[in-house]
């Protein structure tokens, strides 16, 4: 490691008092963020995950005085029981835990493994969550008891939306106005149009279309939606989804004909980024689409959005309007191109810190 300075720093025979605190040899920590995930299936558990997640300005930016009491007397007294239904259904029993945390954490020991291989130990890779377990908080507090003097945070949303990407970072600048000595940090940019990750998200549809029985006619883009004010108000969401689209279609030399971009998830009576996945699929059964395939770029991990949403709600919605196949692309969760893909990312954003 070439900050050897620091390390020295600290063991100043003239400067340093009797009492002066430990300073572990100087490291570099990449801590990934997902979204973050209710504990447990039951009614207060999802509810304070909720109450947390839906609290955020960022997602939902209603003034307080209206939007607390809609939230706190009338939908979260409603949507702990619908939501802790959905989780069920798709919950690691064996591990007691959603499988966006499973899955997080596979992401995070393959990264380890990636980036010990270019770095040795002078890189600590962990995760943490915006809401819930573990929290930001938590992690920055872990890295820098065990050394970490810079630290690159990294969302891992390949679109940047206030909702996601902007509040993860708040939540990690908001845990280093709690240090004495704060870190040098970086975060990470979107990667929606990195060439690794469209050509691992190529590759993953590749592999289901060669799975399945007969070729689906089209392929449906389906994205987390967020309120169409937000893209007027200059959240540029919008735009890097189509274009992440554009550059999948091109990669896999398909036309117009054969891939569409859609959102999901709408929540409440605003409109959102349109056309709505669980309508459009319908409509493609009643053109005559009766085999399409849906994937999920805007998620870096399967979670209740895909799992649930798409490949029940959505297939659902596509069946009952005479739909007959149904192929869901599994998000790229810790396939080998996807980890080769984050960790070219890390790699490329800790130049200059560690070469
Ligand atoms: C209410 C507004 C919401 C906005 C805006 C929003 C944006 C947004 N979310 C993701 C990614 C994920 N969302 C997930 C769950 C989820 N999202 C909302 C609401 C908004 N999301 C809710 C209420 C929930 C909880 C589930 C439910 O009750 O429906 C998840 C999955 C978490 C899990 O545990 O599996 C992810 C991931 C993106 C990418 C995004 C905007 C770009
Ligand atoms: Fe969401
Ligand atoms: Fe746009």
């Amino acid at each position: 490691m070439s900050d050897a300075s620091l390390n020295d720093a600290a063991k100043c025979p003239v400067h340093a008092p009797a009492d002066h605190p430990e300073v572990k040899p100087a490291k570099v920590g990449v801590l990934l963020a997902n979204l973050g995930t209710p504990d447990s299936t039951d009614y207060w558990p999802m509810r304070r995950y909720l109450s947390e997640f839906l609290s955020d300005k960022r997602v939902v930016d209603y003034p307080s005085w209206k939007w607390q009491p809609l939230l706190q007397l009338i939908i979260l007294s409603k949507r702990p029981f619908t939501s802790g239904a959905a989780y069920k259904s798709i919950w690691n029993e064996e591990a007691d835990e959603s499988p966006l945390l499973t899955i997080t954490k596979q992401q995070t020991e393959a990264m380890k493994a990636s980036l010990a291989k270019v770095y040795g130990d002078d890189v600590i890779v962990d995760f943490c969550m915006r809401y819930g377990n573990p929290s930001t908080e938590s992690k920055v507090k872990e890295m820098i008891a065990a050394g970490c003097q810079k630290i690159l945070f990294f969302p891992l949303y390949p679109h940047y939306a206030g909702a996601t990407s902007a509040t993860a970072n708040d939540q990690f600048f908001r845990a280093l106005m709690k240090e004495k000595w704060q870190p040098i940090v970086r975060t990470v940019e979107p990667y929606f149009e990195d060439a690794a990750y469209i050509d691992a998200l190529a590759q993953s549809i590749e592999a289901a279309y060669a799975k399945a029985d007969k070729k689906p006619e089209i392929l449906v883009c389906s994205y987390h939606g967020v309120p169409q004010r937000y893209l007027t108000e200059g959240d540029p969401y919008h735009c890097q989804c189509q274009k992440t689209t554009r550059l999948l279609k091109e990669r896999l030399g398909w036309d117009d004909t054969q891939i569409i971009t859609t959102f999901q998830s709408k929540f409440g009576p605003e409109e959102w980024l349109q056309p709505y996945t669980v309508e459009e699929v319908a409509r493609l059964a009643e053109k005559g689409k009766t085999n399409i395939a849906v994937c999920a770029p805007a998620f870096s991990a399967d979670c209740i959005e895909t799992l649930e949403e798409i490949n029940e709600e959505i297939k659902e919605s596509f069946e009952h309007a005479g739909g007959e196949h149904f192929t869901y692309v599994p998000c790229l969760n810790n396939d080998a191109a996807h980890i080769d893909a984050l960790s070219g990312i890390v790699q490329r954003n800790l130049k200059g810190w560690l070469d």
